[in-house]
């Protein structure tokens, strides 16, 4: 399975310095939360892994590859999906054709070989199976645009699920989604837990608490504090520039 290494990542917009100095260690099969207030920089840390941002200042490796360089398509063609905070899915389209779009962006002409039908066939195989891993399968033939919101978030995982990811960067999946669909949701993450390393942004602390194995708290651009969800709960410092005593709820 494939190990991320973030190293020394920054990134500035103008004289603000968004993130600082960005060092982690995602183990293989890892769940990483990133955790911290409102315009810490968090996003920003995603996109810089991505490749939908240019960093100043670092390196990025994915199972030991530096892949620091590369466009944000040539990072999903390593294995790193993104699931995006902002819906990116077509309207108009069914659940299971934006999921097909995935599946044959991922593929390129690897299809091909077996001819229109077959070719399509396959794709849409490909979907479903990303769909129903999601939870949506379904809802495989409605239009995105009748989802419910919970249903999109789902329909942005299997996108994601789609691009067959080694590593998942996951830009608050839990964002608007209230209730039995965000226990269900996470239960759902649960179950992916091993199958691939996952970098999670979330202010929902009860499923940064369920799900993450290690936990690190940006605070303005840079890591205050790594660990285990134990120790981040109970560390003074996280305790008074970030969870303060909300957190005590979740306790
Ligand atoms: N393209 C940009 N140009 C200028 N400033 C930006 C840009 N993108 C983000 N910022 C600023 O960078 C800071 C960090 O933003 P970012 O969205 O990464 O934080 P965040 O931790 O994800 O916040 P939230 O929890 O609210 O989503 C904010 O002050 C934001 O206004």
């Amino acid at each position: 399975m494939t190990s991320l290494s973030v190293q020394n990542l920054s990134k500035n917009f103008g004289a603000l310095k968004v993130t600082d100095d960005v060092s982690l260690e995602v183990a293989s099969g890892e769940i990483h939360a990133v955790i911290g207030p409102n315009g810490a920089g968090k996003t920003t840390l995603i996109a810089q892994l991505s490749g939908q941002l240019r960093s100043d200042a670092g390196r990025v490796l994915v199972g030991g590859e530096d892949i620091s360089q590369l466009s944000m398509p040539d990072r999903v063609g390593r294995g790193l999906a993104r699931s995006f905070q902002i819906t990116c899915v077509l309207p108009g389209f069914t659940a299971l054709e934006n999921v097909a779009v995935a599946v044959q962006a991922r593929s390129g002409s690897s299809f091909r070989f077996f001819g229109r039908v077959a070719e399509e066939e396959a794709l849409n195989a490909a979907a479903l199976r990303a769909l129903e891993e999601a939870g949506l399968g379904d809802r495989a033939h409605v239009r995105a645009s009748s989802l419910s919101h919970g249903e999109h978030r789902r329909l942005e995982l299997a996108i994601a699920l789609a691009t067959e990811p080694k590593v998942l960067l996951l830009d608050e999946p839990l964002a608007g989604v209230g209730g039995e669909d965000a226990e269900a949701f996470i239960d759902r993450l649960k179950r992916f837990k091993g199958r691939f390393t996952m970098v999670l942004i979330e202010h929902d602390m009860e499923a940064v608490f369920a799900l993450a194995d290690r936990v690190s708290v940006l605070v303005y651009g840079r890591i205050i504090a790594t660990g285990t969800p134990e120790a981040i709960r109970s560390d003074p410092e996280v305790r008074a520039a970030y969870l303060g005593e909300e957190e005590e709820e979740v306790a």
